[in-house]
């Protein structure tokens, strides 16, 4: 097929982008407007650390795709480059143990990953502490997606260990930034009490960005993404009214990607509505995908049986993931919580005639959309 340039047509070595990067989700965007005050918040903890002292530890929430974690990165690439003061940001979602926790604070002390053989626990603590005190360095922590710690039940270990460094090793300095999306977590009243009497934190709330904040923020990255005249005003409009509809920025970004690789594949030089509607139907889903990437196999197996039995029992269930992994009930109770805490799940009590109460297991997503993320 040959498509003429003049008619508004792409032809084939032609793109509606300028720069498709500034749409991945590993970008770190260089304005980061409307979060002025989060990150003057962010800074107050921070700024003892460039002085050699100990930061203020903070509680950092606020719903998904709402700029937290971009923040911290911004405000850790200012600070990285200052001598005595080393920041590391821990994924809690991929590293949700204790012992994940600081192979990852090792790993970015020493820049390799403590041996595969395995040391204990201990050994890696007091490397990382005796480090920071023979180098006089402050270590300041960021927890990002904590929830995953407490989901786990590693929470209170981890930040134990890390808010009594200074207790147990003399002279070590760490500050811990707690990051959650879980607005249902209660984070300092699920800590355990020796915890919570260590920590006093700072609290930084991200809310939900406003249509018009949307609209800014996505025009910026329209500007840096694609071509002239690619992206109008109504279809930017359409675009940050289906974002802030999900309160999600995530979403927005997302779905002009996708609605630029739309026009693309009908050749055409400009995104329409059309383009953005048809997107739309996988950009609702980004939270969908991120969680599933997320989980492990036995939770990924539950996930299927649940999307195979949606609305049964949790007794019928049960008896389908354990032909099909193994598991025992205790395990399987664990990831029915987890799974229900991350939110890909509802489980329900209800009272059954002669059988007393018993959970019913619902999918949160359309199953069709789960299932098609679990192959
Ligand atoms: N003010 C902003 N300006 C430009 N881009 C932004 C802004 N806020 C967020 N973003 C973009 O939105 C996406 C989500 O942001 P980020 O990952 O920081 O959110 P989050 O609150 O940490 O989300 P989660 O809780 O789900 O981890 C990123 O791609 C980021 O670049």
């Amino acid at each position: 097929m040959k498509v003429m340039a003049d008619d508004g047509m792409l032809s084939w070595d032609e793109s509606v982008f300028r720069d498709e990067h500034v749409f991945e989700v590993d970008y770190l965007p260089e304005t980061f407007h409307h979060r002025e005050n989060q990150l003057d918040g962010l800074q107050y903890a921070l700024r003892p650390a460039v002085r050699g002292s100990r930061p203020l530890n903070a509680m950092v929430r606020g719903p998904p795709g709402t700029g937290k974690t971009t923040a911290i990165q911004k405000l850790f690439a200012e600070l990285d480059g200052r001598r005595g003061v080393r920041t590391v940001r821990v994924n809690c979602q991929v590293d949700s143990t204790r012992y994940a926790v600081f192979s990852r604070i090792f790993e970015a002390i020493f820049e390799y990953e403590p041996p595969a053989s395995g040391i204990s626990f201990k050994s890696l603590f007091e490397q990382i502490t005796d480090h920071l005190t023979d180098e006089d360095e402050v270590l300041t922590v960021c927890l990002d997606d904590v929830n995953y710690l407490f989901y786990e039940g590693e929470a209170s270990e981890t930040l134990y260990s890390l808010l009594r460094a200074h207790e147990t090793h003399a002279g070590a300095k760490v500050g811990v930034l707690l990051v959650s999306s879980d607005l249902d977590l209660d984070v300092v009243a699920e800590l355990d009490s020796r915890v919570q009497s260590v920590f006093r934190p700072e609290e930084v709330f991200f809310p939900a960005y406003g249509e018009s904040e949307v609209v800014d923020i996505l025009d910026e990255r329209v500007r840096r993404g694609f071509r002239e005249g690619v992206v109008g005003p109504t279809v930017l409009d359409r675009v940050a009214e289906l974002t802030a509809g999900t309160g999600d920025l995530r979403v927005g970004i997302d779905l002009l990607r996708r609605a630029g690789l739309h026009a693309e594949g009908r050749a055409s030089e400009r995104v329409e509505a059309e383009d953005v509607e048809t997107a739309y139907e996988k950009s609702r889903h980004v939270h969908l995908s991120r969680r599933v990437r997320g989980l492990t196999d036995s939770e990924r197996a539950l996930l299927r049986v649940v999307a195979e039995y949606d609305g049964d029992r949790a007794g019928d269930v049960y008896e389908a993931f354990h032909d099909e992994t193994d598991l025992g009930y205790t395990r399987y109770s664990e990831i029915v919580n987890k799974l229900d805490r991350v939110g890909l799940i509802e489980a329900t009590y209800t009272t059954v005639e002669g059988r007393g109460r018993s959970r019913e297991l619902s999918l949160a997503y359309d199953a069709d959309a789960v299932r098609d993320r679990l192959d």
